[in-house]
């Protein structure tokens, strides 16, 4: 728990001047991409703004995210505007802090061992080709809902030896509703203000959608531990683990950890997909060059974990969407204690922001920035930028637990699905990034299909 510590005379890096009463909040909720990048732009490499009752550091230059992420990642927790999701992930691994947080990320990490996630990559190409006999020629679909189901279908048979089957609506309604909750409660000043057990509607919705969660994945615990089965999976291990005392993980921790399973296993990839659709439609000579590897490489039949370290222009594509089109486009954490940052003194409770989709597009360390080029990746060029100049997986302590698993997902499924049909974008529609809590397509992504 942070508690705040008392004003001092602060010595503040620049920022831009704001409402005396709102903050940076009008100019924020209207576009906040714009905002901190127009931020970064005009103030330099950290700078300072404050909302009505919270202040910010914004952090722009590769060496204080590490800062922030890496040598001082134990001085700081995830920041408060995050425990709105709380109510719906519980104490889950994404949330959870401390010693608390070492011990779930430790039993949880031989789920995510290179070994244990190629066993998964069959999979993955399964519930694709089942897909796929659902894809009819000239049929126009929105493919941002396809890889939202396709992907949370994958994370729940392969972490939790589930088939979803119905369920998938329910979870996606779920989650649609917990993130319009997220975003109001954060954009939106009237709402920012009101009590959350206040009986209107938008309140009314979430613990709804909190209750739907609830019951499956309680559902899913009950089925699991009736079949008596270990089969190996995530939640048959949290199930049997114990701890050296004897005891077990409880129903309602194992439920938290499901759910947080469940959502940032599944959204972030298909959104990485969905974006990778729509930038292939508006590149064919990328498209074209993916192709020719596929081809190569594969020569039509489907891939498997074994041909990964062949489809390197596949992962150079996949890498430069998340570039530009980085799933989590920002992530902010508060000071647990008086620390300093890039020589300015961090109070208790100040929060601090680091933007992948703003560092994505410096022009220090990206040359034409907005250009889509997944070339760019050739030659070891990962390496010779700093660290946190490209993180959409973050990075020290907290980085992403699935990065390997969303890593081989999205390869495995852009090359399932390019050698089988080819998508082009619908016209006039308007493609436009919602920053939620992830970054989405605010209207989906419509295509028309065509078999090749
Ligand atoms: C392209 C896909 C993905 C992206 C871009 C992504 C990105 C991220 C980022 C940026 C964080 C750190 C958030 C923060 O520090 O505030 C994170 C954490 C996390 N991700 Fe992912 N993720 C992806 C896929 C996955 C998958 C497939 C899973 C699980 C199957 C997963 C599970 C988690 C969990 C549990 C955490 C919390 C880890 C911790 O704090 O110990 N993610 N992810």
């Amino acid at each position: 728990m942070v508690t705040v510590s008392p004003k001092k005379k602060a010595n503040y890096p620049p920022g831009p001047k704001t409402h005396p009463l709102l903050g940076i909040l009008p100019e924020y909720a209207a576009d906040p991409i714009g905002f901190m990048s127009r931020s970064a732009q005009e103030y330099g490499d950290i700078v300072h703004w404050k909302s009505p009752t919270l202040s910010f550091y914004q952090l722009n230059h590769p060496d204080y995210i590490e800062e922030l992420l890496v040598k001082k990642n134990s001085l700081f927790t995830k920041h408060q505007t995050f425990h709105i999701l709380r109510k719906i992930w519980g104490n889950g691994l994404l949330v959870s802090d401390g010693e608390f947080w070492q011990r779930q990320r430790r039993l949880m990490q031989p789920a995510f061992h290179r070994e244990q996630i190629f066993a998964y990559g069959e999979v993955m190409v399964d519930y694709t080709k089942r897909l796929l006999k659902n894809w009819h020629e000239d049929e126009i679909r929105d493919v941002h809902e396809d890889m939202m189901h396709l992907t949370l279908e994958i994370v729940a048979k392969t972490l939790f030896g589930t088939e979803l089957l119905e369920d998938v609506t329910q979870v996606e309604k779920a989650m649609q509703v917990s993130i319009e909750y997220f975003e109001a409660r954060n954009n939106n000043m009237l709402l920012y203000l009101t009590p959350e057990w206040l009986p209107i509607p938008i309140n009314l919705r979430f613990k709804k959608a909190v209750q739907q969660f609830d019951q499956l994945i309680y559902r899913i615990i009950q089925k699991k531990r009736e079949s008596g089965k270990n089969s190996h999976d995530l939640l048959s291990m949290l199930l049997h683990i114990q701890d050296e005392d004897g005891t077990r993980m409880s129903d309602k921790q194992i439920r938290d950890e499901l759910i947080t399973l469940l959502i940032a296993g599944h959204e972030t990839t298909a959104l990485a997909l969905s974006w990778t659709w729509y930038l292939l439609s508006q590149h064919p000579e990328v498209e074209q060059k993916l192709l020719t590897e596929l081809q190569t490489v594969l020569a039509g039949r489907t891939p498997t974990f074994a041909d990964l370290p062949k489809l390197i222009y596949t992962e150079r594509v996949i890498m430069e969407v998340m570039r530009l089109y980085p799933p989590v486009w920002a992530m902010s954490r508060q000071a647990l204690q008086d620390c300093e940052i890039a020589g300015y003194p961090i109070r208790t409770g100040d929060g601090v922001v680091i933007s992948p989709w703003v560092m994505h597009r410096d022009s220090r360390y990206f040359e034409q920035p907005e250009v889509f080029n997944p070339d760019r990746w050739a030659n070891d060029f990962v390496k010779k930028i700093p660290t946190f100049a490209y993180f959409p997986f973050s990075g020290g302590p907290r980085v992403c637990i699935g990065q390997s698993f969303a890593k081989m997902e999205a390869v495995l499924l852009l090359a399932t699905i390019l050698q089988q049909f080819k998508l082009t974008l619908v016209p006039n529609q308007e493609i436009v990034p919602w920053t939620a809590f992830t970054l989405r397509p605010k209207y989906g992504v419509k295509m028309l299909l065509n078999q090749r």
